[in-house]
């Protein structure tokens, strides 16, 4: 490995990253970087008008990542430290190229590019898999007001964009790891003995 171990969790919009991360950095005692939601002051804007908010939105998005790992990944890595991350600085552009078009999109990859290139890349991705209707229901449970107003089309579209980037991300970036999890069939919140299972499968991955 060429850095201490970056396990990173992602999937779709509701999967359980946030859960499984909080999770596994509890078992492991790291320190845990999590996503900014609630003080994302774009997020209700773009699920009311997507064209209109999505380059505030992914630029808000990218920008905030790029100063978590700067702020928490980078200097943890670099002391030898393990760290877990319930994103990958990846997913901008999963979100990015579904949200963006044209000149926004162009802008966008450029400076995603540049910011990101040469960041650390995680040693382990554990990518969630979760079909439609268990997501929704997820979502529906979690009950943020803005979520309501995302369209079942747009979720399913984002499904099917992490399995084609996750199968690109294998190939161009061989030395991370994605560990698949079926968040439809595994419960690792219910059943201790599945995220027993998730730990021993990173583990091997680290080792
Ligand atoms: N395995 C599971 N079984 C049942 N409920 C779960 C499971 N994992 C997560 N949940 C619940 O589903 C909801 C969404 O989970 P969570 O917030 O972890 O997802 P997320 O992938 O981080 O979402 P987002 O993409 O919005 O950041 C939460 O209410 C959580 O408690
Ligand atoms: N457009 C867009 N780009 C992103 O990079 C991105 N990352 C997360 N999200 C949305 C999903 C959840 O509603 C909520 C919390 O994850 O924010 C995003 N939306």
């Amino acid at each position: 490995m060429s850095h201490a171990p970056y396990i990173a969790v992602e999937g779709p919009i509701g999967a359980g990253k946030t859960t499984l991360a909080t999770m596994l950095a509890e078992a492991w005692g790291y320190p845990l970087v999590k996503e900014i939601v609630e003080e994302n002051p774009f997020l209700d804007k773009f699920y009311q008008d997507m064209d209109d908010w999505s380059f505030q939105l992914e630029m808000f998005f990218l920008c905030n990542r790029y100063k978590q790992l700067e702020d928490a990944v980078i200097p943890r890595l670099a002391g030898g430290q393990a760290i877990v991350s319930d994103y990958h600085i990846y997913k901008n552009l999963i979100f990015s190229e579904r949200t963006l078009k044209g000149v926004k999109r162009d802008k966008y990859r450029h400076i995603y590019h540049v910011l990101t290139d040469d960041l650390p890349k995680p040693n382990v991705i554990v990518y969630i898999r979760a079909s439609l209707d268990v997501l929704l229901e997820r979502i529906a449970k979690r009950g943020r007001s803005f979520e309501e107003e995302m369209s079942t089309a747009y979720l399913q579209q984002l499904i099917e964009d992490y399995e084609t980037a996750m199968s690109q991300l294998a190939e161009r970036e061989p030395d991370t790891i994605i560990l698949p999890v079926d968040g439809d069939a595994v419960d690792f919140v219910a059943d201790r003995s599945e995220f027993d299972k998730i730990v021993a499968r990173v583990k091997e991955c680290i080792r």
